[in-house]
């Protein structure tokens, strides 16, 4: 039987070092890249939800919501804010009710994650710029979502969580709702599997290419919750190096 290609775990600069040789040596681009890793990503949060409305887990946090309930992404900065752009507009398309919960001036975007801000802003897909000001209404939206996706950070993330992602990480990892992570929960080192201060807590990681190191470590465990590998269109051949035993 064919089994798909099992790669192992892999350092934050292997995997971003695979990525920059498909955009560079193999000619895709980071956009492509960015798309697969946002549809997939979205494919796997529509099963998980619909997972959670069969009878057996009709009390779980996620099927006591009410059906229009959105799904809240909370985006960054950089290229992991990039995927939620795309993953907003994927579930859209599944139809799923989705806002997108902007924490950086999106001035302050660059690049592929710039790019499907700007579709989303085309396509109208809710958005906004959340500031501290608006924390009361935000802490009573994230209490009442489908489930809170973070795209705050990637594998560009370093250090501990600055502001004003630590608070509001902290405020999320207080509520019972579902939390979901792309690629990293933000706050989480991923060589080491250490959080150096305010972590995102996932019920489900679902990580690109490749597990990452740290998530083989004990101390990763509380963050990480179940790891879904989510493949993003990273050719075999640029794999072969790194293929489990
Ligand atoms: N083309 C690519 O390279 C691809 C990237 N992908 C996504 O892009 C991610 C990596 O993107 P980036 O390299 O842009 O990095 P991130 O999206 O992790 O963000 C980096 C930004 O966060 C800021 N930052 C770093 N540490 C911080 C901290 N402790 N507190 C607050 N802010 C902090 C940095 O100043 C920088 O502006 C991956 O994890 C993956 O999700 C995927 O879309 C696949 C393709
Ligand atoms: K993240």
């Amino acid at each position: 039987m064919m089994s798909e290609l099992s790669v192992r775990p892999l350092s934050a600069a292997e995997v971003r070092g695979i990525d920059r040789t498909a955009i560079e040596e193999y000619g895709m681009t980071g956009l492509v890249l960015m798309e697969n890793a946002g549809r997939g990503a979205a494919e796997r949060i529509h099963r998980r939800l619909a997972e959670a409305t069969l009878p057996e887990e009709a009390n779980s946090p996620a099927a006591l919501k009410s059906a229009d309930s959105p799904i809240l992404i909370l985006c960054g900065k950089g290229n992991n804010a990039g995927d939620g752009y795309v993953l907003a507009r994927h579930l859209q398309l599944l139809g799923h009710s989705v806002e997108i919960l902007q924490f950086a001036d999106p001035r302050q975007l660059s690049g592929d994650a710039a790019a499907n801000w700007s579709i989303a802003t085309h396509a109208e897909i809710p958005a906004r710029i959340v500031g501290p000001d608006s924390w009361d209404r935000l802490r009573h939206d994230l209490a009442t979502a489908a489930c809170v996706v973070d795209a705050l950070l990637g594998t560009g993330g370093s250090g501990p969580l600055r502001e004003p992602y630590a608070t509001i990480v902290g405020m999320v990892n207080q509520l019972s709702v579902l939390k979901i992570a792309i690629d990293i929960p933000s706050g989480l080192d991923c060589d080491t599997g250490v959080a150096l201060g305010n972590c995102f807590a996932a019920d489900l990681t679902l990580t690109f290419v490749a597990e990452k190191i740290g998530f083989q470590l004990p101390s990763s465990k509380p963050w990480i919750g179940e790891v879904v590998v989510v493949p993003i269109g990273v050719p075999a051949k640029l794999l072969a190096g790194v293929i489990a035993a």
